[in-house]
């Protein structure tokens, strides 16, 4: 595929030509436009450097040195932009369109951020193409593009199995080749405590898997945000609580929910004590300083999966239940504690998602917490996202790109075939879904499966939160770009696994 089919996920609005130009390696030339005060933008830069070898796989592979023609004609894609943003971070409000018109010798590439520039750079070096003799060629092409939803997020839970940061920087850069720009980092949860937080050190020394080899310092964390700034990706911290917090009581004594057989201490412990103010004095401390550690303004307070028995076991919880007139509505506990951790992370200037157990609990949660859906029952998804818009909640979809569950054959189908916005609601509903995100959950996934069961199937995804869906209805048309894209992911170093019986040009190579 030497035409716009080659680019994944589809631009939004694409004209290509039969024409092509010849593109040698040697005379490729990646500049700034428009005046000065465009150059030195540090992300753009980076991007520069990073695209060469993703334009021309061949040239630094090491294979034999292409024979570069003395005259070795030139070809410049040349990038202007209205603002850089070069400074800060991309937000949930950064532009991320652009424009590519590729024409003989140049390309120009037009944005309103660097970020958008980033998307254009991506577009580009899937539209070099080789032929069967390694000479890169390029299509005349004219692209105006942007994303159909803000929010395009993959989860990576790092507690069920430790992640070296290797394996979160590779996955990272493969998903800016599919324009994903949320990394939502599930980093902690029963099992393990692998954050290791300045002010409370025994967290991690008492409830990582290892104290030392299975954790993220301080410095690993910085890493990651700065890597994924580089690629225009956010990344946004799940804390998540009072439920799968066992790793937690390991470091912190009285945090969790002792719970009771009969009349005595069983020895076991549940969810984060809701009736306890040293509960709330701590998670005030702990956000203190990780809602500083992350820059972005959003902030995942988890929610799920509550289980009610240890707290209904324990007589201290009783008496509070009564104080308050809960009677045994024990949804109504944990609506006050989602409460005051919203509250509390709201006190430093960060918005909140939630998951939407939360929400199902009739909680009073602030209007501009984000509800993310998760479940296809008991209510379908499409049930879910009618109600929470209509309460007039912005929402994400996660619920059917549960990708950790895998299944013998094309799965990917399963993702393509998504309608974020098919459920019955107003047009002003329909605004309200932000986007979604892909989940792989860790409990059967390391470092050793991960991206093998991340890509190309998380790409499917990519393609419905970016792309038109009057343009991309057949999963059938898409096979052969994936296919197209998954090659690309192995000349990258993404160890996508395969989507059918077939082969790739370089794939052993
Ligand atoms: C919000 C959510 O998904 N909670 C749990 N649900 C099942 C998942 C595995 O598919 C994980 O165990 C996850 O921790």
């Amino acid at each position: 595929l030497n035409t716009v089919e080659s680019v994944w996920p589809l631009p939004q609005k694409v004209a290509v030509s039969g024409e092509r130009y010849r593109l040698d390696p040697a005379g490729l030339d990646l500049r700034y436009g428009g005046g000065d005060q465009d150059q030195d933008c540090v992300v753009l830069d980076a991007a520069f450097r990073r695209y060469y070898p993703l334009i021309f796989p061949d040239w630094v592979s090491g294979k034999p040195r292409l024979k570069i023609p003395k005259k070795g004609n030139t070809f410049s894609l040349v990038v202007t932009m209205d603002r850089g943003d070069c400074d800060g971070y991309p937000t949930a409000g950064s532009s991320e369109r652009y424009q590519l018109n590729v024409s003989a010798g140049q390309a120009l590439l037009h944005s309103e951020t660097v970020w958008g520039a980033l998307r254009g750079l991506e577009t580009f070096s899937q539209l070099v193409y080789q032929d069967d003799y390694g000479t890169y060629f390029v299509n005349k092409t004219e692209i105006e593009d942007f994303p159909r939803f803000q929010y395009r997020g993959i989860l990576l839970d790092t507690s069920r199995h430790y992640l070296p940061v290797k394996a979160i920087l590779k996955t990272l850069d493969a998903m800016a080749y599919s324009k994903f720009n949320v990394f939502h980092w599930h980093i902690v949860d029963d099992p393990s405590f692998p954050y290791q937080s300045r002010t409370f050190p025994d967290l991690s020394s008492k409830g990582a898997y290892h104290p030392m080899s299975h954790i993220y310092t301080q410095s690993d964390v910085r890493r990651v945000i700065a890597h994924a700034r580089l690629r225009g990706i956010r990344v946004v911290p799940e804390f998540d609580s009072p439920g799968h917090t066992q790793s937690w009581g390991k470091g912190q004594p009285n945090l969790l929910t002792p719970c009771y057989n009969g009349g005595t201490p069983s020895g076991t412990f549940g969810p984060i004590n809701p009736a306890s103010t040293l509960s709330y004095r701590f998670m005030r401390r702990f956000f203190e300083e990780v809602t500083s550690v992350f820059p972005d303004s959003y902030f995942h307070l988890g929610g799920d999966e509550v289980d009610f028995s240890c707290w209904k076991s324990n007589p201290d919880i009783r008496v509070f239940m009564q104080k308050m007139g809960f009677g045994q509505d024990y949804t109504k506990l944990e609506s006050f504690y989602m409460e005051n951790i919203v509250n509390i992370t709201s006190a430093f200037n960060k918005t909140s998602i939630v998951w939407q157990d939360v929400f199902d609990y009739h909680e009073r949660i602030p209007k501009d917490t984000v509800l993310h859906i998760w479940k296809g029952l008991p209510a379908s998804y499409e049930v879910e996202l009618s109600r929470i818009t209509k309460a007039g909640h912005r929402v994400l979809l996660g619920a059917p790109w549960y990708i950790n569950h895998i299944a013998y054959g094309q799965d990917w189908r399963l993702s393509y075939n998504v309608h974020p916005q098919n459920f019955s609601g107003t047009e002003e509903q329909k605004k309200l879904v932000i986007g979604g995100e892909v989940s792989m959950w860790g409990e059967y996934v390391d470092a050793t499966n991960l991206s093998p069961r991340l890509w190309p199937r998380a790409c499917a995804a990519a393609e419905r939160l970016w792309s038109d869906e009057n343009q991309t209805i057949s999963a059938n048309k898409a096979l052969p770009r994936l296919q197209e894209l998954r090659c690309r992911l192995l000349r990258r170093g993404v160890q996508a696994e395969p989507l059918k019986p077939g082969h790739c040009r370089n794939e052993y190579q």
